[in-house]
């Protein structure tokens, strides 16, 4: 038997009459963003990711005052997959399962299956509170559970992009799709919920975390998907590429289905934030259009503290609670020109006929 399968979805709710003020309002404000992507274009000045751990106590300073930890809670450089670490032997039996299974064929059958938005509502902070038991098992950084995270990557951003709601938001959001491991979501494993993503359908870089694993993917020999390009064609667009399956794609397609207003470069981080191959490596540039090359700014600006912020240092959940719920709150108060959001999120959990009763 298939398990059940659930779905969230983004409401963009507003009312008729003040549609065409909201249209130019929000042009006005996506004109400011894309400027801001243009112009200030923050520099980190410190290639922080070249870097092994300092033997100074010193911890660096990014831009903005962000302070990243000079290693992770464990002691070893960030993304370090070789270190013998705790996490180090579970995080690669991980990636081995994973990279087996994520054939072009299972990317298909999930978007499909995934893809088909049904109808009960959850607010986006008790998705949050979903998470609260939930740990990633595909990160040699973090082991705490991914409420944490995902608060620890708003806060941090919050800090240093004090007037950018639209980040903070994509920050709280960017890691709800692994509610994907939760029996009331279909449970399903780890291999096909978290962990870095990368295209299927064309050959796997040789950037990919443990890609030697890839051998045992059945697409690995296939000639119609080992190619560098594979099905795609240069300059496609990543929108076009399909990415292995997991919590990425899924609040994608969730955001997407429901024309979420987030803006493009939001969206854009929630479906390549774990796409380390090319925002880190530069892997698989021939399959960007323009736009992507343009998000892809605001995604490095991102990684920055999605990545770093991950400590043993918790967040004190109630303080911020209430930023995070005025946030969520002002941004359903759409019709109300005054408010400075432009988006309205609520977040919808769909249960499946059999599972509710209805
Ligand atoms: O282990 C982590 C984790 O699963 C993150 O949520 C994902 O975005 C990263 O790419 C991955 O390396
Ligand atoms: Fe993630
Ligand atoms: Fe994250």
């Amino acid at each position: 038997m298939s398990p059940p399968i659930f779905f969230i979805s983004f409401f963009l709710c507003f009312s008729t009459e003040i549609t065409p003020y909201l249209f130019s309002f929000l042009n006005k404000i996506w004109d400011s963003v894309r400027m801001t992507i243009l112009i200030e274009q923050p520099e980190f000045g410190i290639e922080v990711e070249e870097k092994k751990v300092p033997n100074s106590e010193k911890d660096l300073v990014l831009d903005g005052g962000f302070v990243q930890p000079h290693a992770n809670a464990f002691g070893h450089n960030f993304r370090d997959y070789e270190a013998e670490s705790e996490r180090q032997e579970g995080v690669e039996i991980f990636y081995k399962t994973n990279h087996i299974n994520q054939t072009y064929e299972f990317v298909k059958k999930m978007r499909e299956e995934y893809g088909k938005l049904d109808k009960v509502e959850m607010s986006i902070w008790e998705c949050c509170e979903l998470l609260n038991n939930v740990v990633d098992e595909s990160d040699p950084d973090l082991d705490e559970p991914q409420i944490e995270h995902l608060l620890q990557t708003a806060e941090a951003i919050r800090k240093d992009y004090p007037n950018e709601d639209w980040l903070h938001l994509t920050a709280l959001i960017h890691d709800l799709g692994k509610v994907l491991l939760l029996p009331s979501f279909g449970e399903l494993p780890q291999w096909a919920v978290v962990g870095d993503t990368y295209p299927v359908g064309c050959a796997f870089d040789e950037s990919i975390v443990h890609h030697k694993y890839f051998k045992e993917n059945p697409d690995y020999n296939n000639p119609a998907y080992n190619t560098k390009f594979g099905v795609y064609e240069k300059g496609c667009g990543l929108d076009n590429v399909f990415m292995s399956w997991g919590h990425d794609d899924y609040m994608y397609l969730v955001a997407k289905e429901n024309k979420s207003t987030l803006p493009s470069a939001g969206l854009f981080i929630v479906r390549y934030h774990s796409f380390y191959a090319l925002h880190r490596a530069g892997a698989y540039k021939h399959l960007m259009n323009e736009e992507d090359e343009e998000n892809l700014k605001w995604l490095k600006v991102f990684n920055k503290y999605d990545l770093y912020s991950k400590s043993k240092v918790r967040i004190d959940v109630e303080k911020v609670k209430p930023y995070y719920l005025s946030l969520i709150e002002k941004a359903k108060q759409l019709d109300s020109l005054t408010k400075d959001l432009f988006y309205r999120l609520v977040l919808s959990v769909s249960l499946s006929s059999k599972e509710t009763g209805n």
